[in-house]
Formats: C-alpha cells, sequence, structure tokens
C-alpha cells in the first residue's frame, strides 16, 4: 500500500504561499475566488496587481500585456497576487509575478458555463442577442454566429479556451488539443473544478498551506431562479459538440483534479474537511447575513453592496445583519463585497495618489467610510 511521508511525520511544517497567479476564466465561479484572493491580499499585506487607470480588467479580451497593470513600471516583477480578468499569455504574466509564483484557475462543465454566459452576455455577444433563447441558439448556433463578429463573440464559443489565451475557433484537432492541454498542464500548477467548488477550496488550501478560513467563502454573482435557462437534453449534447474545445478542457481537467485530490488530499480526509469548510460557512452566514438567502438588487439595502448587472441575469447579493460589532463588520462586508467595488476599494489603498476608479456606482466608497464607524448605517 501506499505511504505518504504524512504517516511518518504527521504535521509536515509548510509555509503559507503568498505569490499567487490566479487566471479568472469567465462563469466559472472565478468572483469567488477573486473575493478570496483579495481578502487573502489585505490580511498578509501583499501586493497586488491590479487593473491601470479606469481599467476594470487586466486588458481582457485583449492578449494581457504588462502594460494593463498599474504601476508596473515601478513595481516590476514584484507583485504577490494577480487576479483580475486577463486574456492568457505566460511569457508577459511572468514579467509581472515573482519567481516562484503559484499559477492557478478553474474551469466549469461547459454545459452549465454556456447557459450561465448566454444570460449574463444576452446583450454583449451579437450571437447571443440575435436568438431567442439558449435552446434556440445550440439549435443552430452558425446561424448567430458570424465571422465579422468573431471578436464579441468570445462568449459565445469555447469561452474558458479563449481565456487561457488559445483561439476559440479553432479546428478540433485531436494533437493540436493535446499541445495545448500539456502546455496548459505546464504554466498552471492547478486547474480547479467550479462544479465541485468546496472540494476545490480544500484542494487548493492543501496545495497553497493556507487556512481553512482563508478559503471560507460566500457564493457570489448567483442568478435569481427565474433568470435561468432550462437546456433540452438535445441543447445539453449540442454543446459539447459547439464547444468541443472546452469540452474537452473540461474533461481532461476533471481527471486530473481527482488525480491531485487522491494525491495531495485523500478522499477521506477531503470529506472531513469539505464538512468543516461547509460548517465555517454556516457559522459566518449566521453572524453576517440578515437574510439567510442572496438578495435580488431591489432587495438590497446598501447600495454599495449591489453587484454589477448585466443581460437577462438578475445577480443577486447580500444583506448584512444591521448589529455587528466593527470587527464583524469588516469581515463580513468584504466577503459579500462584490468584485468591482472590492478592487477599486484596494486600488484607493496600493494607490492612494492616482484618481480613484470612477465606477458609476452610488457614493461606493463614502458609503464604507460611513460604514466603519457607524455600524447601523443602511
Ligand atoms: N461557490 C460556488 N459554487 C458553485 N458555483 C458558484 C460559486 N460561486 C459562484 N458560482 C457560480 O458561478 C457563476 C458566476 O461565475 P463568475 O463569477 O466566474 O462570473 S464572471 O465571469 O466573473 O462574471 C454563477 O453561475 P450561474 O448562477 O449559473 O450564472 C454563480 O452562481
Amino acid at each position: 500500500s501506499y505511504h505518504s511521508p504524512e504517516l511518518v511525520t504527521p504535521h509536515l511544517p509548510c509555509r503559507a504561499r503568498t505569490n499567487v497567479m490566479f487566471l479568472k476564466t469567465h462563469k466559472t465561479a472565478s468572483s469567488t475566488i477573486l473575493n478570496m484572493l483579495f481578502r487573502f491580499t489585505e490580511k498578509h499585506n501583499l501586493t497586488i496587481a491590479l487593473p491601470a487607470k479606469q481599467l476594470v480588467h487586466l486588458g481582457y479580451p485583449e492578449t494581457f500585456t504588462t502594460s494593463f497593470v498599474e504601476e508596473f513600471q515601478t513595481i516590476g516583477q514584484n507583485y504577490n497576487i494577480m487576479c483580475n480578468h486577463l486574456r492568457f499569455n505566460r511569457l508577459e504574466v511572468q514579467k509581472v509575478m515573482a519567481e516562484n509564483t503559484f499559477y492557478f484557475s478553474i474551469v466549469r462543465n461547459p454545459v452549465s458555463q454556456l447557459e450561465s454566459s448566454y444570460v449574463y452576455y444576452k446583450d454583449a455577444a451579437p450571437a447571443f442577442r440575435t436568438s431567442k433563447d439558449v435552446n434556440e441558439y445550440l439549435a443552430s448556433p452558425m446561424s448567430y454566429y458570424h465571422k465579422v463578429n468573431y471578436k464579441q463573440n468570445i462568449y459565445a464559443r469555447n469561452n474558458m479556451w479563449f481565456d487561457f489565451g488559445y483561439d476559440n475557433n479553432a479546428k478540433d484537432d485531436e494533437s493540436y488539443i493535446q499541445a495545448v492541454l500539456e502546455e496548459i498542464e505546464q504554466n498552471f500548477h492547478l486547474v480547479l473544478i467550479a462544479d465541485y467548488f468546496d472540494e476545490s477550496m480544500i484542494l487548493l488550501k492543501h496545495a497553497l498551506c493556507w487556512d481553512l478560513d482563508d478559503v471560507v467563502y460566500f457564493k457570489l454573482n448567483s442568478r435569481k431562479e427565474d433568470t435561468v435557462q432550462t437546456l433540452t437534453p438535445e441543447s445539453k449534447e449540442r454543446v459539447k459538440v459547439w464547444c468541443s474545445l472546452d469540452w474537452k478542457l473540461y474533461l481532461h481537467f476533471n481527471q486530473t483534479f481527482w488525480k491531485r485530490i487522491q494525491e495531495i488530499v485523500g478522499l477521506e480526509e477531503l470529506e472531513k474537511e469539505v464538512n468543516h469548510l461547509r460548517a465555517r460557512q454556516k457559522e459566518l452566514m449566521e453572524t453576517c447575513l440578515s437574510d439567510w438567502r442572496p438578495v435580488e438588487k431591489t432587495r438590497i439595502k446598501d447600495k454599495a453592496l449591489m453587484p454589477f448587472q448585466s443581460g437577462a441575469a438578475s445577480i443577486l447579493s447580500y444583506n448584512l445583519n444591521q448589529d455587528l460589532d466593527n470587527k464583524s463588520l469588516r469581515t463580513c462586508q468584504k466577503i459579500v463585497m462584490p468584485e468591482l467595488q472590492y478592487m477599486s476599494y484596494l486600488y484607493a489603498l496600493q494607490h492612494p495618489h492616482k484618481k480613484r476608479k470612477q465606477l458609476g456606482f452610488p457614493l461606493f466608497w463614502n458609503s464604507f467610510q460611513e460604514n466603519k464607524t457607524s455600524p447601523s448605517h443602511s
């Protein structure tokens, strides 16, 4: 039988990794991970590579270059964390991240990923805009997806493949796909699976030598039930053909994911730790939230916690408990804070002399300032 070194020396000491690059793919639970990495950045006082000037992403959908990073000219290859949306390009990313950086990403079953993408990017992608619903789109994608719109249609086909830096319209060729998968294996230490999110968090925790609290999260960017479209069984099969590059990407990394779980964690330990994670999450939700579940935008009391809305999706968020002490309030605010708000908050902290991000949200920054001194703010 297999003897890991842990059996001999029970708690092999390890040090938390603090140089981490996360490739934020689209509609894959990546905002939930970004929030986690933002909190980790603050906890350890790390330097994070944020979008330059008034950018909200690191140049996406353009291929990443260092010019998209705020103050790269002065900070150089000394960033600890990078996790905002970007289209991956190893050589340029390496110029930003410290030598011993841990690279990871996440993929999701393309069937649900595409449906989520369809609703969220309904207005942004011409192929989605001109079709009635996702089933109609999948019945004959080529009648909505045209070459002239390739650039705006990145969300409409093999979007994850595109995010990793590859051609999302490439031919489904076995040796090409193999070569890409091998390259991704080389560039990334770990690829997580959104469909097994809690298991992913435990694997990440082990790989990075982090604490349980570092991977505790509230689900962000989820949709109101009635904006989720139901795929017919035929549509589900069609996604696997229409997005065959993403489908093969997913199949491959789903396999490596479970191999890594067995090597690093073990199934028994995994179950135990997933239960711990869920218990801790529940505990935090009871402390932090006034409504147990996420609520839709019209019911969000603090406008500063309103998530960005897009397409035909109704994106949910949380209402905080009104009587939190200062310390809990700060913890709770951060764990529910939507991407754009948290990004511009960190930007103001790390680049105090630069012009603040103009997000067009109602006095979001002031609202957080007020919250610090007046916990009963609503
Ligand atoms: N923890 C966890 N577990 C499982 N699924 C989760 C989790 N967190 C977010 N989500 C789902 O991920 C979808 C949002 O993805 P992203 O945050 O990557 O979207 S975005 O590209 O940044 O806009 C969105 O999917 P849909 O609800 O299908 O749209 C979220 O519900």
